[in-house]
Protein backbone atom coordinates (compact mmCIF):
# COMPACT_ATOMS: atom_id res chain seq x y z
CA UNK A 1 0.00 0.00 0.00
CA UNK A 2 0.98 3.31 -0.82
CA UNK A 3 2.51 5.74 2.03
CA UNK A 4 1.52 9.22 2.37
CA UNK A 5 3.27 11.39 4.57
CA UNK A 6 0.67 14.67 5.52
CA UNK A 7 3.45 17.11 6.82
CA UNK A 8 1.72 18.81 9.90
CA UNK A 9 1.47 17.86 13.87
CA UNK A 10 -2.12 19.41 13.95
CA UNK A 11 -4.11 16.16 14.90
CA UNK A 12 -7.39 18.12 13.49
CA UNK A 13 -5.77 18.51 10.29
CA UNK A 14 -4.77 14.55 10.43
CA UNK A 15 -8.40 13.04 11.30
CA UNK A 16 -9.95 14.80 8.33
CA UNK A 17 -7.20 13.93 6.12
CA UNK A 18 -7.22 10.56 7.20
CA UNK A 19 -11.00 10.56 6.26
CA UNK A 20 -10.97 12.45 2.93
CA UNK A 21 -8.05 10.36 1.35
CA UNK A 22 -10.08 7.01 2.78
CA UNK A 23 -11.31 6.10 -1.29
CA UNK A 24 -7.72 6.44 -2.40
CA UNK A 25 -6.58 3.54 -0.08
CA UNK A 26 -3.04 4.66 1.19
CA UNK A 27 -1.46 4.63 4.09
CA UNK A 28 -1.48 8.17 5.95
CA UNK A 29 1.16 9.48 7.85
CA UNK A 30 2.11 12.57 9.62
CA UNK A 31 4.66 14.49 11.47
CA UNK A 32 2.63 13.51 14.71
CA UNK A 33 4.39 9.97 13.64
CA UNK A 34 8.03 11.07 12.84
CA UNK A 35 8.58 13.45 16.46
CA UNK A 36 12.05 13.42 15.50
CA UNK A 37 11.49 15.96 12.87
CA UNK A 38 11.37 19.64 13.83
CA UNK A 39 8.27 21.92 12.85
CA UNK A 40 8.68 24.19 10.12
CA UNK A 41 9.19 27.61 10.33
CA UNK A 42 5.96 28.94 8.78
CA UNK A 43 7.97 32.37 7.61
CA UNK A 44 5.44 33.18 4.14
CA UNK A 45 2.56 35.70 4.21
CA UNK A 46 0.43 33.99 2.04
CA UNK A 47 -1.02 30.67 2.81
CA UNK A 48 0.36 29.19 -0.54
CA UNK A 49 3.73 29.96 0.54
CA UNK A 50 3.81 28.48 4.19
CA UNK A 51 1.77 25.67 2.60
CA UNK A 52 5.08 25.28 0.30
CA UNK A 53 7.40 25.56 2.57
CA UNK A 54 6.00 22.92 4.75
CA UNK A 55 5.53 20.69 1.64
CA UNK A 56 9.04 21.20 0.16
CA UNK A 57 11.32 21.41 3.54
CA UNK A 58 9.29 17.89 4.47
CA UNK A 59 9.97 16.25 1.23
CA UNK A 60 13.74 17.16 1.45
CA UNK A 61 14.14 15.03 4.49
CA UNK A 62 11.62 12.29 3.79
CA UNK A 63 12.33 11.51 0.10
CA UNK A 64 9.02 10.31 -0.65
CA UNK A 65 5.39 12.40 -1.30
CA UNK A 66 3.86 14.51 0.99
CA UNK A 67 1.37 16.59 0.97
CA UNK A 68 1.39 19.83 3.33
CA UNK A 69 -2.15 21.87 4.36
CA UNK A 70 -2.02 25.92 5.27
CA UNK A 71 -5.05 26.89 6.27
CA UNK A 72 -7.07 29.56 8.55
CA UNK A 73 -10.19 31.83 8.64
CA UNK A 74 -10.83 35.37 7.15
CA UNK A 75 -13.34 36.92 8.66
CA UNK A 76 -14.54 40.49 6.78
CA UNK A 77 -15.06 43.07 9.55
CA UNK A 78 -11.23 42.49 10.80
CA UNK A 79 -9.99 42.81 7.33
CA UNK A 80 -9.05 39.29 6.36
CA UNK A 81 -7.13 38.71 10.26
CA UNK A 82 -6.15 36.39 11.44
CA UNK A 83 -6.11 34.99 8.25
CA UNK A 84 -2.41 33.15 7.61
CA UNK A 85 -1.71 34.22 11.35
CA UNK A 86 -4.84 32.09 12.37
CA UNK A 87 -2.75 29.21 14.37
CA UNK A 88 -0.71 32.18 16.46
CA UNK A 89 -3.43 34.62 16.95
CA UNK A 90 -3.27 34.94 20.53
CA UNK A 91 0.14 34.07 21.03
CA UNK A 92 2.75 31.34 20.10
CA UNK A 93 1.04 27.96 22.36
CA UNK A 94 -1.08 27.91 19.43
CA UNK A 95 -4.50 27.47 21.74
CA UNK A 96 -8.15 26.54 20.46
CA UNK A 97 -9.60 28.23 23.04
CA UNK A 98 -7.55 31.55 23.35
CA UNK A 99 -7.88 32.19 19.14
CA UNK A 100 -11.43 31.55 19.14
CA UNK A 101 -12.34 34.08 21.96
CA UNK A 102 -10.00 36.66 20.99
CA UNK A 103 -12.32 36.47 17.67
CA UNK A 104 -15.57 36.71 19.96
CA UNK A 105 -13.81 39.68 21.36
CA UNK A 106 -12.34 41.53 18.74
CA UNK A 107 -16.19 40.68 17.19
CA UNK A 108 -18.44 42.32 19.94
CA UNK A 109 -19.46 44.94 18.66
CA UNK A 110 -20.32 43.67 15.50
CA UNK A 111 -23.89 42.69 14.36
CA UNK A 112 -25.04 39.71 12.59
CA UNK A 113 -24.73 40.88 9.05
CA UNK A 114 -21.30 42.09 8.76
CA UNK A 115 -19.88 38.84 10.55
CA UNK A 116 -19.56 37.24 7.13
CA UNK A 117 -16.09 34.98 6.78
CA UNK A 118 -14.51 32.23 5.21
CA UNK A 119 -12.29 29.32 5.97
CA UNK A 120 -9.17 29.12 3.55
CA UNK A 121 -7.25 25.83 3.14
CA UNK A 122 -4.11 25.46 0.49
CA UNK A 123 -2.79 22.40 0.26
CA UNK A 124 0.43 21.80 -1.30
CA UNK A 125 1.89 18.34 -2.82
CA UNK A 126 5.77 17.93 -3.28
CA UNK A 127 7.11 14.68 -4.48
CA UNK A 128 11.03 14.46 -4.78
CA UNK A 129 12.51 15.89 -7.86
CA UNK A 130 8.82 17.59 -9.27
CA UNK A 131 7.11 20.86 -9.02
CA UNK A 132 5.03 21.16 -6.29
CA UNK A 133 1.77 21.65 -7.49
CA UNK A 134 -0.68 24.03 -5.11
CA UNK A 135 -4.55 24.34 -4.66
CA UNK A 136 -6.42 26.80 -2.68
CA UNK A 137 -10.49 25.86 -1.44
CA UNK A 138 -12.47 28.09 0.64
CA UNK A 139 -15.61 27.81 2.96
CA UNK A 140 -17.74 30.66 3.23
CA UNK A 141 -20.04 31.86 6.30
CA UNK A 142 -20.05 33.48 9.36
CA UNK A 143 -18.88 33.92 12.79
CA UNK A 144 -21.85 32.98 15.48
CA UNK A 145 -21.57 34.71 18.81
CA UNK A 146 -20.95 31.89 20.86
CA UNK A 147 -19.05 28.97 20.64
CA UNK A 148 -21.02 25.54 20.00
CA UNK A 149 -20.45 21.65 19.18
CA UNK A 150 -17.92 19.15 20.34
CA UNK A 151 -16.56 18.17 16.81
CA UNK A 152 -13.68 19.21 14.84
CA UNK A 153 -10.96 21.75 15.68
CA UNK A 154 -9.33 25.27 15.56
CA UNK A 155 -12.45 27.89 14.77
CA UNK A 156 -15.05 25.19 13.87
CA UNK A 157 -17.44 25.94 17.15
CA UNK A 158 -17.64 29.86 16.41
CA UNK A 159 -17.84 29.17 12.52
CA UNK A 160 -21.43 28.74 10.92
CA UNK A 161 -21.54 27.48 7.20
CA UNK A 162 -23.35 29.70 4.89
CA UNK A 163 -27.08 27.89 4.32
CA UNK A 164 -26.81 25.52 7.35
CA UNK A 165 -28.25 26.67 11.05
CA UNK A 166 -25.36 24.82 12.94
CA UNK A 167 -21.53 25.44 13.79
CA UNK A 168 -18.80 23.30 12.24
CA UNK A 169 -18.37 22.17 15.49
CA UNK A 170 -21.98 20.65 15.33
CA UNK A 171 -21.58 18.38 12.14
CA UNK A 172 -20.10 14.99 12.20
CA UNK A 173 -16.73 14.34 10.53
CA UNK A 174 -18.37 13.11 7.48
CA UNK A 175 -21.05 16.32 6.96
CA UNK A 176 -18.09 18.59 7.47
CA UNK A 177 -15.73 16.86 5.12
CA UNK A 178 -18.48 17.25 2.97
CA UNK A 179 -18.52 20.94 2.44
CA UNK A 180 -15.24 22.18 3.79
CA UNK A 181 -11.96 24.65 2.60
CA UNK A 182 -10.06 21.11 2.77
CA UNK A 183 -12.49 19.37 0.88
CA UNK A 184 -12.23 21.84 -2.06
CA UNK A 185 -8.90 22.06 -2.20
CA UNK A 186 -8.86 18.06 -2.49
CA UNK A 187 -11.35 18.10 -5.31
CA UNK A 188 -8.72 19.56 -7.04
CA UNK A 189 -6.21 17.85 -6.46
CA UNK A 190 -7.78 14.33 -7.07
CA UNK A 191 -5.68 13.44 -10.30
CA UNK A 192 -2.64 13.83 -8.75
CA UNK A 193 -3.29 11.78 -5.55
CA UNK A 194 -4.40 9.26 -7.10
CA UNK A 195 -0.87 9.17 -9.53
CA UNK A 196 1.30 9.47 -6.12
O1 LIG B 1 -11.01 22.96 9.37
C1 LIG B 1 -10.75 23.80 10.24
N1 LIG B 1 -11.54 24.01 11.30
C2 LIG B 1 -11.25 24.89 12.26
N2 LIG B 1 -10.14 25.63 12.27
C3 LIG B 1 -9.30 25.46 11.24
C4 LIG B 1 -9.56 24.57 10.19
N3 LIG B 1 -8.55 24.62 9.30
C5 LIG B 1 -7.69 25.50 9.79
N4 LIG B 1 -8.13 26.02 10.96
C6 LIG B 1 -7.43 26.96 11.83
C7 LIG B 1 -6.69 26.20 12.91
C8 LIG B 1 -5.42 26.97 13.07
O2 LIG B 1 -5.63 28.05 13.96
C9 LIG B 1 -5.17 27.54 11.67
C10 LIG B 1 -4.29 26.64 10.82
O3 LIG B 1 -2.94 27.02 10.97
P1 LIG B 1 -1.81 26.16 10.22
O4 LIG B 1 -0.52 26.82 10.38
O5 LIG B 1 -2.29 25.85 8.85
O6 LIG B 1 -1.85 24.78 11.01
P2 LIG B 1 -1.17 24.33 12.37
O7 LIG B 1 -0.09 25.28 12.77
O8 LIG B 1 -2.22 24.04 13.37
O9 LIG B 1 -0.53 22.94 11.96
P3 LIG B 1 0.60 22.67 10.82
O10 LIG B 1 1.15 23.98 10.39
O11 LIG B 1 1.60 21.80 11.50
O12 LIG B 1 -0.12 21.95 9.72
O13 LIG B 1 -6.44 27.66 11.08
MG1 LIG C 1 1.21 26.02 11.36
Amino acid sequence: MKQIIIATKNAGKVKDFQKLLEPFHCEIKSLLDFPEIADVEETGTTFEENATLKAETICDIVQQPVIADDSGLEIDALNGEPGVYSARYAGEQKNDADNLNKVLHNLKETKEIDRTARFVCVIAIAEPNKETIIKRGECEGAIVFEPKGEHGFGYDPIFRPKGLDLTMAELTLEEKNKISHRKNALDQLVNWVKEL
